[in-house]
């Protein structure tokens, strides 16, 4: 068996009149996240951890968001099309795990139905998906809730 590892991390700003969604589930906040896409920080940075562990580059190569085509594009549906590109070439996810950075909402009751989301999404037993969060101690852009942001760490199996 060959094994690959890959790596993403995404922010994205906190505006008004935005939804937050996360790993395709819209969580109930004053603010959501700004972006040209509907600005999914958590499947961005997985995306990005799929492509990297296969050197495809990053989400910005396929869907650059000069593109009028990716302007409020649901992140779920990119999602498919980078697991395909990865398929494609012969891999299978064995496992991912993320971590969001959010002072605010708290997002542990919302774990559960993002990590279920995420794998129906993939194709994959819901302990192949790890997200955790935390937040940044009030430190920095995500500690000052400016933004969002996210890591991720795919491991992809031959
Ligand atoms: N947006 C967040 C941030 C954190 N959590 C949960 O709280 C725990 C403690 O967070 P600290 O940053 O104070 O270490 C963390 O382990 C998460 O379970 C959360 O639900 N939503
Ligand atoms: C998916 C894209 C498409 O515009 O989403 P954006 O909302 O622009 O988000 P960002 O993470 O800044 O860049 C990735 C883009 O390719």
């Amino acid at each position: 068996m060959s094994i690959r590892i890959g790596n993403g991390y995404d922010i994205h700003r906190l505006g008004p009149d935005r939804p937050l969604i996360l790993g395709g589930v819209t969580i109930p906040h004053n603010l959501g996240l700004i972006g040209h896409s509907d600005a999914d920080v958590l499947t961005h940075a997985i995306m990005d951890a799929m492509l990297g562990a296969l050197s495809l580059g990053d989400i910005g190569h396929y869907f650059p968001p000069s593109d009028d085509q990716w302007k409020g594009a649901d992140s779920l549906e990119l999602l498919d099309q980078v697991h395909q590109m990865i398929k494609a070439q012969g891999w299978s996810i064995g496992n991912l795990d993320t971590v969001l950075v959010a002072e605010r909402p708290k997002l542990k009751p919302h774990i559960e139905t993002m990590r279920n989301r995420l794998s129906e999404r993939l194709s994959v037993a819901m302990d192949q998906i790890g997200i955790k969060a935390t937040t940044n101690e009030k430190l920095g852009p995500t500690g000052r809730e400016e933004g969002i942001s996210a890591y991720a760490v795919v491991l992809l199996t031959q």
